[in-house]
């Protein structure tokens, strides 16, 4: 998962992207990039690392401009080389630069038809790459050298018919103005804002709504699927839909895990579809373990605490903050490679004994991906003397891969897959394991928002919407983006890069 930003304003733009992006850390922690104009010109800063290590007041100061586009990055594609960073740049035509949420299905096939068919070069194994030159391309065929509001429009239809996956975009189009567009199936989410200036109005896109309201702006609305938006260099601003037969289907698992609490994606409060998935957790619990002796519930810190809270009331249980978090370690589930996320969910989590000590103990997570953080967690509280150790996902149980911009490729990795629940249960060590259901956890969301007819459950239920998933792809990624393969893959300064970041 990434996240993006693009403001549109009438008075520099750095700093406000900036923290726009702290913001949206949350969503990527591998590398962070900006890009700004000044209709003529543009800046460019993006590496490897946290938001506030990739900026210093160097960079920040020669950030110059009213409008520009940034990007915190997760891979699921390609390697973590800077190189990879987002914004992406073409020079041709008019300088566009691009930042990308989601993961493209098609982009080994669309890499070749871009050498071959439109001559262009693709410097990376990047899929944002590839999807800039193809938006790039559908803008050039126009062959104007002031593209009209309809060429640009025309430019994301051309995506939607030629790129397959998920995608929210956006994309400064120098000396013309800033585009977001979101894929046919709203898989990802893309939301905009607004805000009132003596100068006129300005505009912001980003990922979440916490990235819009943090900033000072006030949200308008979500894109919908297949929808861009453009605001053009005089600040004026304009939607059209670019997809034939938009299917709505957003990912769900920005409810679950992914997503702020505080943000609100297509309407629904990320925040209460997590109480409703305690809730209904709790109804689960009931209805299949009528007899288990629960003393405490402890969530397992952050994502899990509001459906823990939720789930303890419910139950009518008391809710403990059992392990305390270090606030200096970010999510272990997005880290690159299986031997960091285990080391830092040890030195991320700690017990309090007293609240473990001789109790019967529920534990809470959203989710149970590789099993990383429940094997490590389970353990922790056992060694902090609980008699017994019961564990709860708020989500089903994660049996397929990911391919729509979450980095989970490999069924292997995963520690449901091919695997009952009591095989689970007992490779965790629990004394007991309760998943969600799939059809609760989708009412959970779908509450906040009824007009939602369905979600993209993919990794919980192996349907995936875009209809061009098949055994071979799965194998391919599992062959090429495994915790294995990625470890042969050089990483890091060893590196030489065409980057142009600094
Ligand atoms: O089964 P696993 O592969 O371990 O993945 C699932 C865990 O990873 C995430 O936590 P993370 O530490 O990334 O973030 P959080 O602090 O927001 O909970 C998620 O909340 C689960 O705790
Ligand atoms: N998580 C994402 O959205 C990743 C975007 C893009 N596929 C990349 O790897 O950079
Ligand atoms: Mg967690």
């Amino acid at each position: 998962m990434c996240g993006i930003v693009a403001i549109a304003g009438k008075a520099p733009v750095n700093q406000a992207l900036y923290d726009a992006l702290t913001v949206l850390q949350h969503r990527g922690q591998d590398a962070a990039g900006i890009v700004t104009s000044d209709d003529h010109r543009l800046f460019l800063r993006k590496d490897n690392g946290m938001v506030r290590d990739v900026f210093h007041t160097r960079h920040m100061l020669r950030l110059a401009g009213h409008y520009g586009i940034g990007h915190v990055r997760y891979p699921t594609a390609g390697s973590s080389s800077s190189a990879e960073a987002q914004p992406f740049y073409v020079n041709s035509p008019y300088g566009i630069t691009l930042a990308h949420n989601g993961n493209l299905t098609n982009s080994e096939a669309l890499a070749k038809d871009i050498y071959r068919s439109d001559l262009r070069h693709v410097n990376t194994d990047s899929d944002s790459e590839v999807l800039l030159n193809v938006f790039a391309h559908e803008l050039q065929i126009r062959g104007k050298i002031v593209p009209s509001i309809d060429d640009i429009f025309a430019a994301v239809s051309g995506v939607h018919t030629r790129c397959k996956g998920a995608y929210a975009v956006v994309a400064m189009i120098t000396g013309y103005g800033i585009v977001g567009f979101r894929d046919p199936f709203g898989i990802r989410p893309i939301i905009f804002g607004e805000r009132d200036t003596p100068a006129g109005k300005e505009y912001i896109i980003a990922s979440e709504s916490v990235a819009i309201t943090s900033v000072g702006f006030r949200i308008v609305r979500d894109l919908l699927p297949g929808e861009a938006i453009f605001i053009d260099n005089e600040g004026n601003m304009h939607t059209r839909q670019c997809a034939d037969k938009p299917v709505f289907s957003p990912c769900i698992f920005e409810h679950v895990y992914f997503a702020r609490p505080d943000s609100i994606i297509d309407n629904i409060s990320v925040y209460k579809a997590r109480l409703r998935m305690g809730e209904t957790l709790a109804n689960t619990i009931r209805e299949l373990h009528p007899d288990l002796e629960i003393d405490v519930v402890i969530p397992i810190p952050d994502t899990s605490r509001t459906s823990a809270l939720e789930l303890a009331n419910q139950l009518n249980v008391k809710y403990r903050e059992g392990f305390m978090k270090n606030r200096y370690i970010g999510r272990t589930f997005i880290m690159p490679g299986q031997g960091q996320r285990k080391k830092s969910v040890r030195q991320k989590l700690n017990p309090i004994e007293l609240e473990f000590m001789g109790k019967n103990v529920l534990l809470v997570d959203d989710s149970i991906v590789r099993g990383t953080t429940c094997r490590e967690i389970i353990q922790m509280a056992r060694d902090a003397g609980a008699k017994n150790v019961y564990f709860a996902s708020a989500a089903p149980a994660v049996k397929f891969p990911n391919v729509y911009g979450i980095d989970m490729p490999a069924r292997n990795e995963l520690i449901a897959y091919g695997r009952s629940e009591q095989e689970v249960c007992e490779l965790i060590g629990a004394d007991a394991l309760i998943y969600q259901k799939l059809d609760d956890l989708i009412a959970a969301a779908r509450e906040g928002n009824p007009d939602i007819e369905r979600f993209d459950c993919s990794v919980f239920d192996g349907d995936y919407v875009t209809g061009d998933i098949n055994e071979s792809y799965l194998a391919a990624l599992e062959v090429s983006r495994s915790d294995g393969a990625k470890r042969k893959v050089p990483q890091g300064p060893n590196l030489v890069d065409l980057s142009n970041g600094e």
